[in-house]
């Protein structure tokens, strides 16, 4: 598959040393794969439950994703289909990195068709004929179904730990098999940044079914921001519950990322630059943010730290009574 040896493999994609070194095999650095792979015994591949061919599958897989992040898009452009009832959508939504787009619309006007449709770069084949483009171009098959190769990350609504491992081993695991090098400092970025995130801070020996709610959504967040390296970041409604919607924001965008967020939060809404507004299936409207609503925004801000300030009082077991914020 290449000409180039394991140590010139090894040295270019962290991914491939990692995996390489933590197989109980003899390295020969100075051959190249496929005659290291022709020196190992086939018995002492298959007391590992590999074959010389999965092996170099994987070695391949793990430097096309070094690959794909290289390869992140300018630019991509979905081209409207249809709404519910075969009418056409006005729309061409062009989404750049550093961007941030949010979806709205009543319940069933087709918001997680939406993202779905951005999801599994639409070709005309699903219900809403909708293409997306990426960099001007289809998308290869392996982006669209290459689970190592894939441009989008969402973040879902739902998100119940079956692991019960500490939030600490759990990150590392992330991190390790998106190929970063130094494990314990990244994980140790995510969990502050989580912590930041959250009113509750937790302690990286924490187990992951001990997170509450909030928690939870922070951890996945800071882990899409900091350890993806998808370029696009679907996520459908940052809750309110315990994170701090403004900073979760600010760090997918601070990524460089194609950010899409299905929200009625009017200040998630108004800080994205753009509302895809939704209606009976179809793309109605595209709302770019206007220089008023960056103004009502400020006004909205200093609303929600007051109902903050309030939320804590309560959590504290305060009362509200007189002393209510100066916007009141
Ligand atoms: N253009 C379309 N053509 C055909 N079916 C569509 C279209 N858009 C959406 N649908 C379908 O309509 C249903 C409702 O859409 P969807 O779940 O995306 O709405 P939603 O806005 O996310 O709703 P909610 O706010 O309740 O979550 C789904 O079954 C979806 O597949």
């Amino acid at each position: 598959m290449t000409s180039h040896s394991l140590g010139m493999l090894m040295a270019a994609h962290a991914a491939v040393a990692e995996f390489l070194a933590g197989l109980p095999l003899p390295l020969r650095p100075e051959l190249t794969l496929d005659e290291w792979l022709a020196g190992l015994g086939e018995e002492e591949l298959a007391e590992l439950g590999l074959d010389g061919e999965q092996l170099a599958d994987h070695v391949a897989r793990l430097m096309g994703r070094k690959k794909s992040v290289a390869s992140a898009p300018r630019n991509l452009v979905l081209r409207g289909g249809h709404d519910r009832h075969g009418q056409p959508e006005v729309a061409e939504l062009v989404l750049r990195p550093g961007q941030t787009t949010c979806i709205v619309g009543p319940t069933g006007s087709g918001k997680s068709r939406l993202l779905a449709d951005i999801e599994c770069l639409a070709q005309g084949d699903t219900p809403t004929g909708r293409v997306v483009l990426v960099d001007g171009a289809p998308p290869s098959p392996q982006a669209r179904f290459a689970p190592e190769c894939k441009l989008v990350a969402q973040l879902s609504q739902n998100m119940n730990f079956v692991v019960d491992l500490p939030v600490a081993e759990f990150v590392a695991m992330h991190a390790q098999v998106r190929g970063v090098t130094e494990v314990e400092a990244v994980t140790a970025r995510v969990i502050a940044c989580a912590n930041d995130l959250t009113g509750e801070k937790f302690a990286p020996d924490t187990a992951l079914t001990q997170l509450s709610g909030g928690q939870t959504r922070a951890l996945m967040i800071a882990d899409v921001a900091l350890l993806s390296e998808s370029p696009v970041v679907l996520i459908d409604e940052i809750e309110n519950a315990g994170v701090d919607r403004s900073r979760a924001l600010g760090l997918l965008v601070a990524g460089d990322k194609i950010v899409l967020v299905a929200t009625h939060d009017p200040l998630l809404a108004l800080r994205g630059d753009r509302r895809v507004v939704l209606r009976g299936g179809g793309i109605a409207e595209i709302l770019e943010t206007s220089a008023a609503e960056r103004r009502a925004l400020q006004r909205l801000e200093r609303v929600d730290a007051g109902l903050m300030e309030l939320r804590d009082r309560l959590r504290h077991g305060g009362r509200i009574e007189e002393d209510l914020p100066s916007w009141s």
